[in-house]
Parts: C-alpha cells; structure tokens; sequence
C-alpha cells in the first residue's frame, strides 16, 4: 500500500482504475520496494513520437546483446520534463511493464532528509536492491529535489544525495540492465553535472495534450467502461481544453462513479458533464478552461506572431501552442538562436514588431486592446530601451544613456522609445492586414488544432499561396 498511497498523496488526484489493478506488488519493504507493472505503450495515449524514442531502450532492455555485440553504447538515463499530470510516470511503468522489468518509483524528496549521510545511503540501497532485481527501471518523480544546481561553497545533505546518485550513474556496469528515469517540470533547475553524457543524456519534453492527444486519452480511459451512445468523445475532447492526462482520466472515472450512484447500467452524457463540472470546480487555476471566445482571441494572437517571425524571416518559431501553460493561455517556442551575441538594428526592429504582432493581430479582427499582450509588451519596452540607451540606435546619439544622464534625459529617452515602438507597431498593422488572408487560415488552424509546428506553418502558406 505504501507505493499506492505516496502515489495518491503525491498527485493528489485518483489513480485510474485500469492502473491500479495492474500493479501487482512484489515486495514491501521500506526503503525501495517495487512493482511488476503491467502497463504497456498501449496504456498510454498520443505521444507517438516519445513512444518511438523509449521503444529503443526496450529494445536494448529486451535483447542487450545485440547491441553489446556491436559496442553500441548503453542508454542509461532518460530525462523527463514537462507540465504535471502528462503521463510522465505513466510512461516509465510502461516501459518497465513492456520489458518485465522491476519497478522502482521514489520521489526525489523522499531523499531529501535532516541528517547528513542518510539521503546518500538511500540512493546507495535503492541502487543495490534495482542491481539484484535487474532487469529494473528506477523512476525518480521530482528529481530536481535532489538534483537542483549545487552550491560551491556548501557541503550539504542534499548534496551528499546528489554525489551518491552521480556515483551510482557513473558506476553502472554495461550489462546490469538498469535504466533510470528522471522527472521534472524544471529541467533549468538541474545541475549540469547530471544532464553529462553518460548520465541523464536523453531529454524528452512531454507537453500538456492537444486535442487529438486529448481525444486518445479519453478512448483509453473509457474503452473499458460501459459507454452510453449518448457520449460524444469528439466533443468531450474539445470541451476540455488546458485540461491534462490526469484531469482526463478523473473526468472519466468521475462520471463512472456518478453512473454507479445512480444504478445506470452504462455511463451517460450527462454523466460527463456533471463529471466535467467537478473536475472543474477542483481545478485550482481556472484559466485553464478557456471559454470559446477566448480561445478564438489567443488563436488570432499567437497567430501573429507565427505568422510575423515566419514573413520576416528572423526567430523562426519551432512550435505555436494555445494550449495554456502556467499564467501564459498561448505561447510561441522559437528554436535556439544559435548563441547568438550580435544583433543589427534591423533584427532588433524585426524582435519588437514579432512581439507586437500579436496585440496588432487582436487589434484587427477584433479592433479591442486585451490584456493578453502584457509579457510581450515587457519585453518589447525592454528592447526599445536597450536600443535607444545601450547600443545607440536611436536620435540621441551613440552613447551609453544611464545613471544620473538617464535621470535627466528620461523624456528624450521615452520619447525615442516610443518613436521605436509606434513605427514598428504601425508598420506590423500593415503587414498584417496585407496578409490577412494567411492569418484567417493560420489562427483557424490553431482554433482547431491547439498547436502548429514550423513544417504546418509553412505548408499551410504555401497552400494558400496555390488558391
Ligand atoms: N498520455 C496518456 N495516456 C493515458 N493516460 C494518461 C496520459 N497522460 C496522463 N494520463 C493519466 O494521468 C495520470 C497521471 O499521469 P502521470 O502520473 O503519469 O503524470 P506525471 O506527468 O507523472 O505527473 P506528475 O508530474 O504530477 O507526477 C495517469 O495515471 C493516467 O491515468
Ligand atoms: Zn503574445
């Protein structure tokens, strides 16, 4: 029981049915007990791609010598990050269910204790016991409790813990057959030291579900429960937007319950959406829940600034997402920009009027100013500052613009500033509104689809291009 219920406590939200009955206990004791799980890749929804990835390491784990034959190098940390309630856990018992392996899933703050030593001797037992147990994946939630960034100067217990597991790491035998999984939401919080190759080397970014990803969850959440003709998945999946794996998995073991309640023989509609009401109701940021007219808002948004980065030619975004994250509803992931150090003015400009396109975007299909545009205007006025008093790109001239000069120039510097601002604005208006046609076809993609990767954006121009 102590594994269900630290994984209760931890997640605070009710293990689905079909996973509890397919943990099957082998040992208990204290310190690293496991499991033999039965999930399989099946039990997981969506993330193709991620499935694909792991499929290498059951493989290695099914047939090592295959690979030890051909000196192929042994994959022995995998990294996970991402949002809460993904599937993160889920797709490191499946891996252990897909290769019969020993299940070891520890918390990182489970290490973390008051007395010098005791975390480090922890990892050392739980390492011992997955050697003897091998085949084993050890599955460490929140790794980041242990494997934050260490300090110089401090020797403390946590570091301690995070010394014993680079040990552990580093002291694997080529074929003792363990792989360990890491899990966090902040991969910027990991010390380096454990990101080395040879250690946690594979980084696999496991993002909130857009609604295809939602609409397979569902199906495997509900393939095994009785379902009235009344229930639309389809829609169900579009209702919930912003939602995750775990609250998708709630929504339908709720509406199971609401069915039995009721004595119905089959789980209805109506059951759903009272279900759907609950989970709601417990969410604790209901900005997650967009309603219909929003989520039209941040499509035509995001939209703009894809669209924008992709005409200009300059900070190509890797992926456009409405989903919302954290305090953002929609967000843009660029690629890496390379380690770049030098910027012209003209880049600069290009910079500002991405940022901007998303308020000119929301300016022209629906002609109001939101509150949506807050992050990008920081941003925006950060640059324009730069420009005008660090890198001399305005009509004051080539100098540095601080201290008390800055005090005493402030108007002029507002005043080049906002000249910056308003040119770049104006002129993304017009861009924008030239290319109106695009950003219907690119914000109606992102309305229905959730996300929108490099590839789509540009087939989506070039077709409309062809028309
Ligand atoms: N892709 C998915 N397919 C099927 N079920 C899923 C999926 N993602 C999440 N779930 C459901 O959500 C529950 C919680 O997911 P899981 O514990 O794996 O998330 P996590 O990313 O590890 O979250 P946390 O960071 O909170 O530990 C799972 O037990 C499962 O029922
Ligand atoms: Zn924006």
């Amino acid at each position: 029981m102590k594994m269900l219920n630290n994984f209760l406590k931890k997640i605070n939200k009710p293990v689905p049915v079909f996973a509890q009955t397919k943990l099957e206990k082998e040992t208990l004791n204290d310190d690293s007990s496991y499991t033999k799980p039965k999930t399989t890749f099946q039990d997981v929804a969506g993330l193709e791609e991620i499935k694909e990835e792991l499929f290498e390491i059951v493989d290695f784990m099914r047939s090592p010598d295959k690979y030890q034959k051909m000196g192929a190098k042994v994959p022995k940390g995998v990294l996970f990050y991402g949002p809460p309630g993904t599937g993160k856990t889920l797709l490191a018992s499946a891996v252990a269910g897909e290769t019969n392996a020993s299940f070891f899933n520890v918390t990182g703050s489970e290490f973390v204790e008051k007395y010098v030593g005791v975390g480090a001797k922890r990892v050392r037992t739980l390492f011992e016991k997955a050697r003897k147990e091998a085949p084993s994946i050890i599955f460490i939630d929140e790794i980041d409790a242990i494997g934050a960034k260490r300090h110089l100067e401090s020797n403390n217990e946590k570091d301690q813990t995070l010394n014993q597991l680079l040990v552990e790491l580093d002291g694997f035998n080529k074929d003792s057959n363990i792989i360990i999984v890491g899990a966090t939401n902040r991969l910027d919080l990991l010390d380096e030291a454990l990101l080395r190759p040879g250690r946690f080397d594979r980084h696999i970014h496991i993002s909130a579900p857009n609604y295809h990803t939602r609409y397979e969850i569902l199906k495997v959440h509900t393939n095994n429960k009785p379902i009235d003709k009344s229930v639309n998945i389809e829609t169900l999946a579009k209702k919930t937007h912003g939602f995750n794996g775990a609250h998708l998995s709630n929504i339908a073991n709720e509406a199971a319950i609401f069915a039995v309640r009721e004595n119905s023989e089959v789980i209805t509609s109506e059951h759903f959406d009272k279900a759907l009401e609950r989970v709601i109701a417990g969410l604790e940021s209901k900005t997650s829940v967009l309603i219909e007219k929003e989520k039209r808002i941040v499509a035509y948004h995001e939209a703009g600034h894809a669209l924008t980065s992709n005409m200009l030619g300059i900070c190509p975004i890797q992926k456009v997402s409405i989903i919302p994250r954290g305090q953002a509803l929609g967000y843009v992931l660029q690629l890496p920009d390379e380690d770049r150090y030098i910027y012209t003015k003209e880049e600069l400009i290009g910079k500002i009027k991405i940022l901007l396109a998303g308020k000119a975007s929301e300016e022209i299909i629906f002609n109001h100013k939101s509150t949506g545009a807050k992050d990008d205007l920081k941003k925006v006025t950060e640059l324009a500052n730069q420009m005008v008093c660090e890198y001399g790109m305005s009509n004051l001239g080539f100098m540095t613009i601080d201290g008390n000069v800055k005090t005493f120039l402030s108007e002029q510097v507002q005043k080049e500033a906002n000249d910056i601002v308003q040119t770049c604005y104006d002129e993304t208006l017009e861009l924008l509104r030239n290319n109106i046609n695009d950003l219907h076809v690119v914000s109606n993609h992102l309305f229905e689809n959730e996300t929108l990767t490099h590839e789509e954006l540009k087939d989506l121009i070039r077709k409309e291009c062809v028309n």
